[in-house]
């Protein structure tokens, strides 16, 4: 288990993490999200003992990083810049930490297979690429068979089907009753691998919550009416006492759309048809998870535009799940 209790992280001027304060359930895959510079990788170190917090603690099965007699039994990582000795083999590098830590040999031919670098488990580590050296990492964290896992951005390098080998070693690990924190910047990659959802923003937490809590919210549905005469449209929705906003027109619907955000399609089609109103389009539209994301993080990316890209019509974060402090 893994329990985040009001950490606060400085470095000089920079609030890294702000009274973040959150805790992860065995068993599950948390995921960790939040736009790039949010402070994911910072809290990770903190909970792995890299770095020390300004205010507040981490601790894993109750105990801090530093305080636990077995470390690599209890919690394993991977973390960003993880740094190998290139003239080692993947192999021999293994097998420092196994012996080290007094792991059996077996333990080393095991974790190769299970990230799937048997193979080149004899080749120079300069000679890996970045997907195979993620591998490797994981390898690693896998070395004490702990009962806790942490990965920072997992999937960076690897392709389509390392992304799949990742989220279903994810899956699988969880399913043997583990406690999996996973960081990641993309929300659509953690829909697919998370139970449940830790977002933050500029260090501070925004959100948190199940990813099914999170999916309702996101099941917001716009119904988009265009047609040649926009006022005629409107004027039958109000009729209909149906509320709506219009966008202006661009080169596919010069007359504009109107949005009826939460909307049936059949009572728009109703309203539209007696009151003899010609339409072009009558569509319907879902946000996305993605876009629950940008909503929540709006304004907390560190080196973004500061625009919001595509918000959720009508949706506050205050009424994102279990919303956390703003
Ligand atoms: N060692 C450090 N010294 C100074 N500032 C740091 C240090 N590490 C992180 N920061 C700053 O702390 C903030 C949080 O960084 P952090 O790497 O934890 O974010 P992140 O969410 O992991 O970002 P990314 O997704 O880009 O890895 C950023 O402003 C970063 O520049």
């Amino acid at each position: 288990m893994i329990q985040v209790d009001n950490l606060t992280k400085r470095y000089g001027k920079v609030t890294a993490v702000d009274h973040l304060s959150f805790e992860l359930k065995p068993g599950r895959v948390t995921g960790f999200l939040g736009p790039n510079g949010s402070g994911k990788s910072t809290t990770m170190r903190c909970i792995m003992g890299l770095d020390r917090p300004t205010g507040g603690k981490c601790t894993i099965n109750g105990q801090e990083y530093g305080r636990l007699s077995s470390p690599l039994t209890t919690v394993g990582a991977l973390l960003d810049g993880h740094a190998f000795h290139p003239s080692r083999t993947a192999r021999q590098q293994l097998m420092v930490v196994a012996d080290t830590h007094g792991f059996p040999k077996a333990r080393v031919d095991e974790v190769l297979e299970m990230t799937g670098i048997t193979s080149v488990a004899n080749k120079r580590l300069k000679g890996f690429s970045l997907g195979m050296g993620q591998r490797l990492g994981i390898a690693t964290a896998l070395l004490g068979d702990p009962q806790v896992l942490i990965f920072d951005e997992p999937v960076n390098g690897l392709d389509p089907d390392g992304v799949r080998w990742v989220r279903e070693l994810m899956r699988a690990l969880a399913g043997q009753g583990r406690t999996i924190l996973v960081s990641s910047h993309l929300m659509s990659e953690m829909s697919q691998t998370a139970d449940d959802l830790v977002v933050i923003g500029k260090g501070k937490l925004i959100a948190q919550g199940d990813v099914k809590q999170f999916t309702e919210s996101a099941a917001h549905r716009t119904i988009n009416v265009s047609g040649p005469d926009i006022r005629a449209i409107t004027d039958a929705l109000s009729k209909a006492r149906i509320y709506f906003d219009v966008d202006d027109g661009d080169e596919h619907n010069p007359a504009g759309v109107v949005r009826v955000n939460g909307g049936e399609r059949a009572q728009i089609g109703h309203a539209l048809h007696i009151a003899h109103v010609e339409i072009h389009e009558l569509s319907e539209t879902h946000s996305s998870l993605e876009d629950v994301f940008m909503e929540l993080t709006a304004g907390q990316v560190e080196y973004g535009s500061g625009s919001n890209i595509s918000g959720v019509p009508g949706q506050t974060p205050a009424q994102a799940p279990q919303g956390g402090q703003r």
